[in-house]
């Protein structure tokens, strides 16, 4: 029934978004008496986490064992999701919450699944509607939708998709925009971001996804080789540390003088670059989302997104890997003031910066309410040794 006392909150989370994304809930839980909310990190992706993570003043309660190699997704799922059943069974946390769609996501929403404890989504409700694009991402988080008791979900438009699936997704759906405005507007507040001086205009590119490794990447960067050899811009490139990225990325675009490589930027330095770019080249997600509340046009380097609300607000245009077409538009952009002031006007679809306090809100109503007839306590699925739950 209704917990009396203390929420205990447990957070799973393995890679450098998800720690972006989930730290304004845990700083926003450090101020509330109720909550108790602890970080376990999964080891999925350690350093970039864990730099993500200081620039909030935050870092894991509890590591699970790093994985001795990189198997496939499904592998890691279940060694994840084999390591936190101790875990789940000594920190008993009244609800295990999860963000987006990585594997660490996926394994804690199943662990927890087993246990009867119950499971938050945070930016629940994404889909591209096609498990390979991107894979195994929109396969996890349709699978942690339907395991979840609370979806938090960033859009109407999101909403709507778990609207859809209401035959197998039975938990209660919340609007609360998206953690990771949250974090965006508190960096971008502690930051000084005058406008550069130089003349030449900054391209910011990131990619790193998993359908694009292989011929995907190669034409991007041929994009931007020729957009480099302008001689107008300069183009910072932060090289995600997968070798099958990196290792491209280096060989094509390593020796350009109009083109910087770096090692992944720490977060602050990546909302500085996105405030000052004039355009940004991207497969990332989380940018997807943060670029529209920063008023810089960003050409989506996928064939979907799973964002269409920044496309429908003119700041986000889809353009995919075609060489051609993302040189087309990025030079369209760069060359038309007025079509680049369209796209530049700052707009917040993916929320104001206030879904951590929801998320927390509704986490405290869901156990001070109880269970509904319509929503019932989970029920332990697997057998804990000291009694069911
Ligand atoms: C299918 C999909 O879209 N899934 C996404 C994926 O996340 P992603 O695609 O956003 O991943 P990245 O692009 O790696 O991270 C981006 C973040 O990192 C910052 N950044 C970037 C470069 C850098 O050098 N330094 C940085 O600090 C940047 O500002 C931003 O905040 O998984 C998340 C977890 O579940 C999901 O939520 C999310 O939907």
């Amino acid at each position: 029934m209704a917990l009396s006392g203390t929420v205990r909150i447990l957070c799973i989370a393995g890679t450098r978004p998800e720690a972006i994304k989930l730290a304004p809930i845990l700083l926003a839980a450090a101020s509330r008496a109720d909550l108790d909310c602890r970080l376990c990190a999964t080891g999925q992706h350690e350093a970039l986490l864990d730099e993500a993570l200081e620039d909030f003043g935050l870092m894991p309660d509890i590591r699970l064992d790093p994985l001795l190699h990189d198997p496939s997704p499904d592998v890691m799922i279940a060694r994840f999701a084999d390591a936190l059943e101790p875990l789940l069974m000594a920190e008993r946390p009244d609800i295990v919450l999860v963000q987006g769609d990585t594997n660490s996501a996926y394994a804690g929403a199943l662990a927890a699944y087993r246990f009867g404890i119950p499971v938050g989504h945070v930016e629940a409700g994404l889909r591209s509607h096609d498990f390979d694009q991107p894979w195994p991402e929109e396969r996890n988080r349709v699978m942690i939708d339907r395991l979840a008791d609370l979806l938090f979900t960033p859009t109407p438009e999101s909403a709507a998709n778990l609207e859809f699936e209401r035959e197998v997704v039975k938990g209660r759906c919340l609007i609360t925009g998206n953690t990771g405005i949250d974090a965006l507007l508190a960096m971008r507040s502690r930051l000084k971001l005058e406008q550069p001086m130089g003349k030449r205009a900054l391209l910011l590119l990131t990619c790193h996804r998993r359908e694009n490794i292989g011929a995907g990447i190669e034409a991007i960067c041929a994009a931007a080789l020729r957009l480099a050899d302008r001689g107008d811009v300069d183009i910072l490139c932060p090289v995600h540390p997968n070798p099958a990225v990196g290792d491209t990325v280096q060989r094509l675009l390593g020796d350009h003088p109009a083109i910087k490589l770096t090692g992944a930027l720490r977060y602050r330095d990546a909302v500085t670059a996105m405030a000052h770019a004039r355009l940004i080249l991207t497969d990332s997600g989380g940018i997807q989302e943060e670029a529209p509340a920063l008023g810089t046009p960003v050409l989506v380097l996928r064939e979907v997104t799973e964002r269409p609300e920044g496309i429908a607000s003119g700041n986000l245009l889809l353009v995919g890997t075609d060489t051609d077409r993302i040189v087309v538009e990025a030079s369209r952009l760069l060359d038309d003031p007025a079509l680049h002031a369209a796209m530049a006007r700052p707009s917040f679809p993916f929320g104001r910066g206030d879904a951590s306090v929801k998320i927390l809100d509704a986490i405290e109503q869901y156990f001070s309410s109880g269970p509904s007839d319509d929503h019932p306590l989970p029920f332990a699925r697997t057998w804990i040794m000291d009694g069911a739950r």
